[in-house]
């Protein structure tokens, strides 16, 4: 598959070179060049296919020629060794957990897929790669657990200092080796503008291989439809009008999501669910596209002003306002809000939400209210216990804690304080 840059200056280019760039030259984020839809047969029988097959199969043209089909079964194996579990919690909604993995958030599935493409591109090759991520809190962690001892990668992290939860700080400032954590004073908007800063600069580009693991990255991006269509496989004989509400900030996850329903996946409606932060809620009224600094939240990995992904959804929608509103609804909520669904989603359900789900049942409530008619899925994207604080305040209940999560308490906090683009420069050329 070729990919073209959404800047429309850039070359095409294959999905290998996309994934070691990252980024086109022209700043762009990469896009494929055709998206072809899967036969309805796919999805008539898709609960007789595995986990691995369904990835498999809607992956494949996205990474062909250039990853042959014997190596992707084996990446797509590798990726995908935890569960994708769907818990109804009523007629008409249920959750999807995505936070079975090493570091039980969403992000792991994209990171692991990323990090084994990467390892196959490089393995003949002795230019080392550094890999640049942005995180408001998940991604981090997951592209160093991901990514940890791959033969050929540094990775360094800029993540907004004070602005992580203590576990997601823990998980991406205590590996080690060939991971970096550089601390950011600022805000997640800050810490993106630096990596794509990073990308254009040519002083560095000229002597180091830079690429992105953040969803910019078409290979951290695209996996993420799995998520999609493992849910509507445990559904699709239950019910009709499935519904996606999607805890947004950066819009790659839901932006996945669509690529699902191009591929043909019967997905009735998006909902992105939004914070404080909620640039995406206000377009869809006003049609004005107003980025602005982000604020601090208790859903912080949803702290996003400028959502990199956001072009890609108006790319998918052919940029007409009324095929995305069909496609489309939004909407923000307060930390009032969050926490009260919370405790509402415990009390009434005996389910222990984390802040970024509980915008996500809130979405789904919403939009049901108008469409009693549909099943509303919600995507409960980590796990309560990366945000122990708020979720035992909220619930009053002290909260086991998984073995991902024990196995970085405790762990010596490693960081590089920064606070501006020429240090992490002065920092990569070093
Ligand atoms: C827990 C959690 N929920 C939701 C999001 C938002 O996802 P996206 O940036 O793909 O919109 C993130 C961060 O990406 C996250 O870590
Ligand atoms: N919420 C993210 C922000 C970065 O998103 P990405 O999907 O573009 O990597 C985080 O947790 O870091």
């Amino acid at each position: 598959m070729n990919y073209y840059s959404l800047n429309k200056v850039a070359p095409n280019t294959s999905f290998k070179d996309a994934v070691i760039k990252g980024l086109a030259p022209d700043k762009g984020l990469y896009f494929p060049e055709k998206i072809k839809p899967l036969p309805k047969s796919f999805f008539n029988d898709i609960d007789k296919l595995s986990h691995t097959e369904i990835a498999f199969e809607t992956i494949k043209q996205f990474v062909s020629p250039e990853i042959p089909e014997d190596v992707l079964k084996n990446i797509v194996n590798d990726t995908l060794s935890f569960n994708f579990p769907v818990v109804k919690l009523n007629k008409n909604i249920s959750t999807l957990e995505l936070f079975h993995g090493p570091t039980m958030a969403f992000k792991d599935v994209g990171a692991r897929f990323m990090a084994r493409c990467l390892g196959y591109f490089n393995q003949n090759n002795d230019k080392e790669v550094t890999v640049l991520v942005a995180t408001s809190g998940d991604t981090g962690g997951a592209v160093a657990n991901g990514f940890l001892g791959v033969k050929g990668v540094n990775v360094v992290i800029l993540y907004p200092s004070g602005k992580v939860s203590d576990i997601q700080e823990k998980q991406l400032t205590t590996l080690g080796q060939n991971i970096t954590a550089l601390e950011v004073n600022g805000t997640f908007d800050d810490c993106q503008a630096m990596v794509k800063t990073a990308f254009l600069d040519e002083e560095l580009t000229n002597q180091m291989q830079l690429t992105s693991a953040n969803s910019i990255n078409v290979a951290r991006w695209l996996p993420q439809l799995f998520y999609f269509m493992f849910a509507y496989k445990q559904l699709y004989k239950q019910y009709n009008n499935i519904v996606f509400s999607v805890p947004s900030g950066n819009f790659g996850n839901i932006c996945a999501g669509m690529m699902a329903q191009q591929l043909g996946l019967p997905i009735k409606h998006f909902v992105a669910s939004n914070n404080a932060n909620n640039v995406v809620t206000r377009y869809l009224i006003s049609q004005l596209y107003e980025p602005k600094q982000s604020v601090q939240t208790i859903s912080n990995a949803m702290d996003v002003g400028a959502p990199s992904n956001f072009i890609r959804i108006e790319e998918i929608y052919k940029n007409n306002f009324e095929t995305l509103k069909e496609n489309l609804s939004s909407y923000s909520f307060s930390d009032d809000e969050t926490k009260k669904a919370m405790l509402e989603i415990y009390n009434s359900y005996s389910y222990v939400a984390d802040p970024h789900g509980a915008v996500g049942y809130l979405g789904c409530k919403t939009y049901l209210k108008d469409n009693p008619n549909a099943h509303c899925v919600f995507l409960e994207t980590a796990h309560p216990t990366k945000f122990l604080d708020v979720v035992e305040e909220v619930i009053k209940k002290e909260q086991p804690l998984p073995k991902q999560i024990q196995s970085v308490m405790g762990k010596e906090k490693k960081s590089i304080v920064i606070s501006s683009y020429d240090e992490l420069k002065e920092f990569l050329l070093k």
